[in-house]
């Protein structure tokens, strides 16, 4: 399957370029962010709009000819920055940024305006969003990792914007499923639970394990 790469890049280099990445992502974040609740005059609107079509264009001057992928590192890194919910330089993603311990992982982060749904509440595609990246980063954490076969959220109560919590784990798996489960909490207790089935696919079936173990990486 394409979209995996591997790269050398020194392990220098690579920080170096991950604080450059974070800086511009976290920058159009914030412009994202800012575009949902200005309340400033037009006259300023189409001033800030002029400054965006002019960093857009200077962004554009080279692009790569595919999506971002997954690029691995000889220094064992990973660069994910196209991913929806990880992703450093996509400003699309919070970004959620995960730990794990030994039998789960888990991530605090915080979610602003550009994801409302209900007024003052995430959406609730972005919930599911977030449950299906770390309910799947639980299973390749395990050990099994797999694509999203099936994914089941029962949304329990509003999640408000703002900080929160997410973890998930395993529950079993039968032979190439992989059953995870997990949850999304804020201070006013767990909000949504998920259940999902990750699939470890036919094509990869056929891989070796170092190149099968990055199946489920995103
Ligand atoms: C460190 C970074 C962490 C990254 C985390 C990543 C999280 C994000 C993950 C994603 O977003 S993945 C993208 C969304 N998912 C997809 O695009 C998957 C699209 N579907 C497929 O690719 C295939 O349909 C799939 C891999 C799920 C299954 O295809 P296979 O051809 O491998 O299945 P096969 O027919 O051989 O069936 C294998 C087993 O799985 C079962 N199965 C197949 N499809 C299923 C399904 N959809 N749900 C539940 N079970 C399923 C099937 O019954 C069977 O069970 P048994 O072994 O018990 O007989």
């Amino acid at each position: 399957m394409s979209g995996y790469f591997t790269e050398e890049i020194p392990a220098e280099e690579l920080t170096r370029q991950m604080e450059v990445a974070r800086g511009v992502g976290d920058s159009v974040r914030a412009l994202v962010a800012a575009t949902v609740v200005t309340d400033v005059d037009e006259d300023d609107v189409i001033e800030a709009q002029r400054l965006i079509d002019a960093a857009t264009a200077i962004l554009e001057r080279r692009r790569i000819d595919s999506s971002f992928g997954i690029r691995f590192n000889s220094d064992g890194r990973q660069r994910n920055w196209g991913n929806a919910v990880e992703g450093i330089r996509n400003p699309v993603a919070p970004p959620v940024e995960f730990e794990a311990g030994d039998d789960r992982v888990w991530a605090e982060f915080s979610l602003g305006p550009q994801y409302e749904g209900p007024p003052g509440l995430v959406h609730g595609g972005v919930i599911a969003l977030i449950l299906d990246q770390v309910l799947g980063h639980a299973a390749v954490h395990a050990g099994a990792p797999g694509m999203t076969g099936t994914l089941s959220i029962r949304y329990r109560q509003g999640t408000k914007l703002g900080s929160m919590r997410t973890e998930a784990w395993i529950d079993r798996t039968e032979g190439v499923k992989t059953f995870a489960k997990g949850q999304i909490s804020t201070a006013d207790g767990i909000c949504a639970e998920a259940e999902g089935i990750f699939i470890m696919p036919r094509w990869a079936r056929e891989l070796d394990i170092d190149r099968r173990s990055r199946i489920g990486d995103a």
